[in-house]
């Protein structure tokens, strides 16, 4: 497939986008959500214009550019598709052609439009543009975040893509953590993408298409599907409860809070100087599969439960208050109680944007569930955010006993795309 062919619009009488199937349907969905209180996002054209506190209706579409990456401040969707890919190619050129025809796809996807020329209508001889399982299904919020890793920019010691001085400092090789039982086949990988929506089948058909517009210069390293969002960036929302069955996300920051977002989870103009420049309005994402011994867990009594987190299960009041949104007392929790070693106060101030999911992927063939938290954290930086958090966490947390990290990636999250003509990665390849 020629890079026109897939990244060009769809010409006149050519295939119908998804959108265009929609009909007066998918028109009614975005007429609805502006009348539910979404106009001003509506209305706004960044992907930070649609900030976690609007009114996110799950048919809606999420703008895609923006100074920042939707899919980090966004209102968290209800369902997640997350890959990795190394890059098989060793041609710089092609590499970045992909990039470009990548951010064209994502673009039209995130906007509920086919890939390319679509999935029908074209011409017979030839496979379709676009796989076609998304077809008549609404833009469903989905957001495509994109991301590179250490290896990108250097790899057995080779310089690959002319990027080696480009890396950040802050995007490290995560130091290996206590307990840690990490498998290279889940772990690691050269590029990222999240792909966040409310339905799991437009999660996946853009991690489906992306990687078919990749043939022969990426492949899918690892993959991870997520339900059950465990974090939210919504505080006036009802909070998600994870597989153990506790509130999860209670003390998050909020996708409105700009204040926390630009201390904690935007990288700053000052911080990106010199040959990180290009990082700029972007982020770093640390990504890990956290197995939970369920059967375990499902064995232990409430009171240990709730020891665990230092929050009560029905409520998720900290310990000797009402109410979810209390200030916790740390005091009157265990000292290895979890919210009290990842609470801010007991770690100088530090503060990361959670971000994950529930996964449950079949049973381990010992007739245990394979389930846990994919737990995606996006921070200013890694050395100062989840290293430390988790440095403390792996040596002290009573949750450790129920249990374990097994797949662990890193990224650097460019900043958002501005507009038609640029493209994911734009800036550190230029
Ligand atoms: C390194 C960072 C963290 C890891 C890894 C982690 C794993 C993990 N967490 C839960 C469940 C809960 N976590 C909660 C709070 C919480 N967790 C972290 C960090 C990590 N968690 C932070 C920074 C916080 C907030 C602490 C605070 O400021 O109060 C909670 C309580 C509710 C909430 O605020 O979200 C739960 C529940 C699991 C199950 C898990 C690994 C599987
Ligand atoms: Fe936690």
């Amino acid at each position: 497939m020629s890079q026109d062919e897939t990244t060009t619009d769809a010409p006149a009488g050519r295939a119908p986008s998804r959108r265009a199937l929609l009909g007066w349907g998918g028109a009614g969905l975005a007429l609805g959500a502006v009348a539910a209180g979404g106009t001003a996002a509506a209305l706004r054209t960044g992907s930070d214009a649609q900030p976690a506190g609007a009114d996110a209706t799950s048919g809606s579409a999420v703008p895609f550019h923006g100074r920042h990456q939707a899919g980090i401040a966004t209102a968290v969707q209800d369902r997640l598709h997350f890959a990795s890919f190394d890059v098989t190619t060793d041609d710089r050129d092609e590499l970045i052609a992909l990039l470009k025809d990548w951010t064209k796809a994502a673009a039209r996807m995130t906007a509920g439009d086919a890939v390319g020329g679509g999935a029908v209508g074209g011409p017979a001889e030839a496979p379709p543009d676009d796989t076609g399982e998304a077809l008549g299904l609404p833009p469903s919020r989905l957001t495509l975040t994109f991301g590179v890793g250490p290896t990108l920019f250097e790899k057995d010691g080779k310089d690959r893509f002319g990027l080696k001085k480009r890396r950040p400092e802050a995007l490290i090789d995560l130091p290996k953590f206590s307990g840690d039982n990490l498998d290279s086949t889940r772990s690691g990988g050269d590029l990222c993408v999240q792909a966040c929506a409310d339905d799991p089948q437009v999660a996946v058909h853009a991690i489906r298409n992306l990687a078919r517009i990749g043939f022969g210069k990426i492949a899918i390293r690892w993959s991870q599907l997520g339900f059950g969002k465990t974090s939210s960036t919504t505080p006036d929302a009802q909070t998600p409860r994870n597989m153990m069955g506790f509130k999860d996300g209670t003390h998050n920051i909020a996708g409105t809070d700009n204040a926390a977002l630009d201390q904690h989870v935007w990288v700053g103009e000052k911080d990106a100087k010199g040959d990180e420049r290009w990082m700029a309005g972007g982020s770093y994402l640390v990504a890990r599969r956290i197995r939970m011994h369920i059967e375990t867990w499902d064995r232990t009594s409430l009171k240990e439960q709730e020891d665990v987190f230092g929050r009560d299960k029905a409520e998720g009041a900290p310990v000797g208050r009402k109410h979810e949104r209390d200030t916790p007392h740390l005091k009157s929790m265990l000292p290895t109680a979890h919210v009290r070693l990842a609470h801010p106060d007991s770690n100088g101030g530090v503060r990361i944007l959670r971000r994950g999911y529930s996964f449950t992927d079949g049973t381990d063939g010992l007739g245990r569930l394979d389930a846990g938290l994919f737990f995606l954290a996006y921070q200013r930086d890694v050395r100062h955010g989840f290293v430390p958090l988790q440095q403390k966490l792996a040596a002290n947390d009573a949750l450790n006993e129920y249990i374990q990290h097994v797949g662990s990636a890193v990224f650097a999250i460019p900043p958002g795309v501005r507009g038609a003509d640029d493209w994911w990665g734009r800036e550190l390849f230029a």
